[in-house]
């Protein structure tokens, strides 16, 4: 029998399983400690259990902490990891080091179903969905992870397509018995699949990303089949409709393609269909990937581009690329290059 993990339940959960296994109440509480506050990783060290509660737990549970088989450093500094999942694949996370920030990318999948013509997840296609203990091992089980400043889902996978396990990873971050990280900590990236956006919103308190890399229509359906499903324009409603507060963020991803997406229409397109969401843009240089005819725009095309947006009133920044050497950058992670490799 494959025992079930304990490293992943949220408090809610742990409390029904006590319930069934007979033991007190308060107990679900004292092994959310050990599982989230504590530097153990076994059944046996949660020496506050009597020890025949710990027995009975062990025949049907593990602690279920998964390590890394393989890491890669960049010359910047990022890091790579590559963990196994149940379902006998494999998935990557990214660790980036920037002043005093330690920022990890999680993957909330393994591969992904949206086939974005420019990444390489996608290109990966379909193979599993990750569960919240799987999404939090990414943070718990690498070295670095006391230091740990900043969560951000852009690894593999589409996080609205695994919403159930993507909101209870962050709950496990967030809550008083879990992680207790400020949300504000945390960003979700999306591609913007709206009922799942419309219960991330109301259901998270974690800042909100959506790759936009478009703003017409025609387009945005080429390079991201999701569009036809789920046009930008319904996304924004719904972004517009929403109250973010002042704690909480919108940003728009968007990946500047040469002679594609990076002309002066699409920034006026863009300020049009922007126009009374407070917001950031994060101008993304392409990572190139085999076999596509994509190209990244030129620096001073980027510069421009970034100029013509604030001209128009919107903070637009320029993110940095990172770990590309270890394919370790946004829309580079795909376990299928690793495995060749
Ligand atoms: C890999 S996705 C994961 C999160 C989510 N599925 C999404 O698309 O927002 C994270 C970010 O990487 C970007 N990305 C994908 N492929 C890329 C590439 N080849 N070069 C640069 N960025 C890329 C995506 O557009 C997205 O903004
Ligand atoms: S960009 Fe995001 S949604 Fe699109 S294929 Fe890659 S991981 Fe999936």
């Amino acid at each position: 029998m494959v025992k079930e993990a304990l490293f992943g339940k949220t408090l809610s959960e742990l409390q029904e399983l006590v319930v069934e296994l007979g033991f007190p109440k308060f107990t679900a509480k004292q092994i959310a400690d050990w599982l989230y506050k504590k530097e153990v990783s076994s059944i046996e060290e949660m020496t506050n259990l009597s020890k025949k509660a710990r027995e009975i737990l062990a025949e049907k549970y593990v602690f279920g902490l998964v390590n890394s088989t393989k890491v890669q450093e960049s010359v910047d500094g990022t890091k790579k990891y590559l963990f196994p999942t149940g379902n006998g694949k494999f998935i990557e996370t990214a660790m980036i080091p920037d002043k005093d920030r330690k920022t990890v990318c999680v993957s909330s999948q393994v591969g992904c179903k949206m086939g974005c013509l420019f990444c390489m997840t996608g290109k990966q296609g379909f193979q599993g969905q990750l569960t919240a203990g799987e999404i939090v091992n990414q943070i718990r089980n690498i070295p670095e992870w006391e230091e740990v400043s900043n969560i951000v889902y852009m690894g593999m996978g589409e996080p609205f397509d695994n919403l159930d396990e993507v909101l209870k990873s962050t709950e496990i971050m967030t809550a008083d018995w879990g992680f207790a990280m400020s949300p504000r900590r945390i960003t979700v990236s999306s591609i913007g699949i709206v009922p799942g956006l419309v219960r991330f919103l109301n259901e998270s308190e974690a800042h909100l990303a959506i790759s936009m890399h478009t703003p017409f229509h025609e387009e945005r359906q080429k390079l991201m089949p999701v569009e036809i499903a789920y046009p930008l324009d319904d996304v924004l409603e719904e972004i517009r409709n929403w109250d973010f507060g002042r704690q909480r963020r919108v940003s728009f991803e968007y990946i500047v393609f040469h002679g594609l997406n990076d002309t002066p229409a699409h920034v006026k397109e863009m300020a049009r269909l922007l126009d009374g969401i407070k917001c950031r843009i994060n101008l993304i240089r392409f990572h190139p990937i085999p076999d596509t005819p994509l190209k990244g725009t030129d620096e001073a095309t980027l510069e421009q581009f970034k100029a013509g947006l604030e001209a128009k009133g919107i903070t637009t920044t320029i993110r940095a690329s990172r770990g590309q050497d270890i394919y370790a950058a946004c829309g580079l992670l795909s376990t299928k290059a690793l495995v060749k490799e």
